[in-house]
């Protein structure tokens, strides 16, 4: 597999606090698919702007492809609002009438293409966005929070289409929603406060942070369970309750067991990416660090 990108001790640093402090090498190839994951704040859209070149950083970012050779989807895209869309289309892709059509309907721009660029929704900027950019056919991609303001009929679409389009290329997708990447990443990128929790491939990712299933309990639930009773299962915080790993199916069992003996109702979730990074994120709770300071 040819390199496309190298990071090699990348730190960056904004007001007084090192954002990003990465001691890893990180060595991305051509046709990989990278998952970068990490909670609000984590680092991700700074990673994607260093690599791009948009902020300053120290350490090395070695990229084997040059600006024109990317596609970029972020969260706000700009662009001239006074445009129609139709008007953008034509300008970024200079395609024939059938071809033309073809694309509107494909992308589902057809009620979209009269408006002007400024009376677009949220989700109707992002789509038109990510059209443009997927048809453009670059080598490599970089999409932040891709399908954020989607619906979701709208979302499986586009992913979908996003998905297809790639499939020659290499991509780095920031998302926090973990059915975008199942079945799709071949590498995991995960951060937390700016540190770097994995990289590697997708099956490295299930091999370190194996389990057999998480037991996954509301937090409304907890309200009269002493869950001092399961201090030997691992658990992680899932933001709605509390996922007790469970290594083995024994212990799942066990889990279950005193669950349902304290009228605790639960749901099962089999060792998949979402429940990997609970675990990534439980394991390196202990390891705790703040955001390092940093002399001005
Ligand atoms: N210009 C800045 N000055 C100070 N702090 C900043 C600046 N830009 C980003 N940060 C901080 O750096 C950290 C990482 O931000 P970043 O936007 O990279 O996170 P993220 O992982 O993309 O988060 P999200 O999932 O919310 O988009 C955050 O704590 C953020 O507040």
């Amino acid at each position: 597999m040819n390199p496309v990108l190298t990071i090699k001790g990348l730190q960056v640093k904004k007001s007084n606090q090192l954002i990003l402090d990465i001691k890893e090498e990180i060595a991305i190839s051509s046709g990989d698919n990278v998952a970068v994951l990490g909670e609000n704040g984590a680092g991700k859209t700074t990673l994607i702007n260093a690599i791009l070149g948009e902020i300053d950083f120290e350490g090395e970012i070695i990229k084997h492809f040059q600006k024109k050779d990317c596609g970029i989807v972020f969260q706000d895209n700009a662009y001239n609002d006074l445009m129609k869309v139709y008007e953008l289309i034509e300008l970024v892709l200079p395609l024939r009438k059938e071809a033309l059509t073809h694309f509107i309907e494909s992308y589902d721009l057809k009620d979209l293409k009269k408006k002007y660029i400024k009376d677009l929704s949220g989700g109707e900027k992002q789509r038109l966005t990510l059209s443009l950019v997927l048809e453009s056919e670059k080598n490599i991609y970089f999409f932040d929070e891709l399908t954020s303001g989607l619906d979701y009929k709208k979302r499986l679409a586009l992913l979908a289409m996003m998905k297809k389009k790639t499939i020659a290329g290499t991509v780095l997708n920031v998302t926090h929603y973990f059915d975008e990447i199942e079945n799709w990443a071949t590498k995991i990128l995960m951060l937390k406060q700016g540190k770097l929790i994995f990289f590697g491939s997708n099956e490295d990712f299930f091999a370190k942070f194996k389990h057999y299933s998480v037991v996954k309990v509301e937090y409304n639930q907890l309200e009269n369970f002493n869950k001092s009773v399961m201090e030997n299962v691992q658990t992680a915080d899932t933001g709605d309750g509390i996922a007790f790993i469970c290594p083995n199916h024994d212990i799942q069992v066990d889990v279950k067991k005193i669950l349902k003996n304290n009228d605790v109702v639960y749901s099962v979730i089999k060792q998949n990416v979402y429940t990997s990074y609970l675990m990534a994120y439980a394991a390196n709770e202990k390891s705790n660090h703040k955001m390092t300071e940093v002399k001005k």
